[in-house]
């Protein structure tokens, strides 16, 4: 390998993986998805193999416009990356790929500004910055239809129902919700991390020093001006729960050894959709989910639609609890998280994990499913390298989600993703000993108390 260029080692990446998509659509009749076409699911949609070609083809295509490309230019386009988050934020927040849903023969940007208020050839600017990025597609001069890309823009509420602040915009929109928090309070506070880094003036997170407040983001968006705002970030939770196949929590312990009746604590379980997942697969179970008081409302309003047999029988129930403050839940079986620890610093994840403690029993396992972060350079304890010359946590489709991920811990909450190692630690730290671990895209810890 040493010897290969890693040039042509990267090009031949993607032709080869190109080949694979296109056989493998070709075999079963249909053609690749066009990037012109608004989203459809597809038939492989979610096959496994093509997952993973996928994701070579990506890390290889990332990797070789760095390899080709003038390092200057590169600079020049990451530099300003700016503009795509803004840009989105304001499609989110003018919901123009609502205007366009169901327009596949595009719309004029005159036609866009009457119907959403705001300046024409300043929409066409925006969307042809975006179109430039494969987002919208810019179908003949001035005029806009939304492509593969945009189409998860598009809210699921009628336009007459997204108005600024409406607290049901988002609903059954998470990736339309993940991008406008993350163009909102986000972006406002991304602008601080290299002051928090350096200089962060008695402020817990670049979020605190943007919006001067001590308030940790749950807090602030429990203020009445900012209710849509955290029932927006709910929104997009769901959305990231639902991008796991749930076999990363039905076989991520196993529950099935647990005796009829345990009881299984979802802590800081948002609407409890991991809940809801494990509740239909193992029913022999009882399940409690937790969350601060506001979000714990919105839990019940969710298993009012989801699941109302499930609470009505008592095998699920909703409750608020401040995971600052000792565990009403006690002995239970299992105490599970999902992406919790990630949102706090040391110090804090101390003080959640040892009110669990003191309210396991000795057979309580506590159960951890959150992200190991990977070094972006060849590690004995990390997992088998990817094909030459590609970074060994494979750049941009898993690597790049993980330090994104984990950059966006830090500006909110000065949280972090976590190596394998810091994992344990924690654990030894707050009297759990680190069992096992399942690896896989979503891994699940499983700690005893020690
Ligand atoms: C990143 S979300 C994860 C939600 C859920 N576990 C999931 O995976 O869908 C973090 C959750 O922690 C909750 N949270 C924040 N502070 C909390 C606290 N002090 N006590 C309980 N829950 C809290 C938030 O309301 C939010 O639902």
């Amino acid at each position: 390998m040493a010897n290969t260029s890693p040039l042509l080692a990267l090009a031949s990446i993607i032709s080869s993986g190109a080949r694979t998509l296109d056989e493998a659509y070709t075999q079963r009749g249909f053609s690749f998805p066009s990037l012109n076409e608004p989203f459809q699911p597809g038939p492989l949609d979610n096959d496994k193999d093509l997952a993973n070609t996928t994701r070579l083809i990506v890390a290889a295509a990332h990797q070789i416009i760095a390899t080709v490309r003038l390092p200057l230019d590169t600079i020049q386009d990451y530099a300003p990356a700016v503009y795509i988050s803004s840009s989105l934020g304001f499609v989110d927040q003018t919901n123009i790929a609502d205007v366009l849903k169901d327009k596949p023969q595009g719309v004029h940007i005159n036609d866009i500004s009457a119907k959403v208020d705001v300046d024409a050839v300043k929409i066409a600017r925006i969307l042809r910055y975006l179109a430039t990025r494969h987002v919208f597609r810019e179908v003949t001069p001035n005029v806009f239809a939304n492509n593969r890309v945009s189409s998860f823009l598009v809210k699921a509420r009628p336009f007459d129902e997204l108005k600024p602040g409406s607290l049901t915009k988002y609903n059954g929109a998470p990736a339309a919700a993940f991008v406008g928090h993350v163009a909102d309070e986000v972006f406002t506070s991304a602008v601080h991390i290299p002051s928090h880094i350096c200089d962060p003036k008695g402020y817990e997170s670049p979020f605190n020093m943007a919006y001067k407040t001590k308030k940790a983001v749950w807090e602030w968006y429990e203020e009445p001006e900012n209710e849509w705002r955290g029932r927006r970030f709910t929104a997009s939770m769901k959305g990231a729960g639902d991008h796991f196949p749930p076999s990363i929590f039905t076989e991520g312990f196993d529950w099935k050894s647990l005796k009829e009746g345990s009881v299984v604590v979802d802590v800081g379980g948002s609407v409890g959709a991991v809940a809801l997942i494990l509740a239909k697969a193992f029913p022999h179970l009882k399940y409690v989910v937790e969350d601060l008081e506001p979000v714990a409302l919105d839990a019940q309003k969710f298993w009012a639609i989801q699941a109302p047999e499930l609470v009505s029988s008592g095998q699920v129930t909703v409750q608020a609890q401040d995971f600052f403050q000792p565990q009403v839940v006690k002995q239970a079986s299992v105490y599970f998280m999902r992406f919790i620890l990630h949102d706090w610093p040391d110090s804090a994840n101390e003080k959640i994990l040892t009110h669990l403690r003191a309210a396991a029993g000795p057979d309580t396992k506590l159960v951890v499913f959150d992200s190991i972060m990977p070094h972006a350079c060849p590690d004995e304890a990390g997992p088998p390298p990817p094909p030459f010359p590609l970074l060994a946590n494979l750049g941009l489709p898993i690597g790049g989600f993980l330090t994104m991920m984990d950059l966006q811990m830090l500006t909110l909450m000065n949280g972090q993703e976590r190596t394998f190692t810091q994992f344990v630690e924690l654990g030894a730290r707050t009297g759990w000993k680190f069992e096992a671990v399942k690896p896989g895209i979503l891994p699940a810890f499983v700690f005893l108390p020690a």
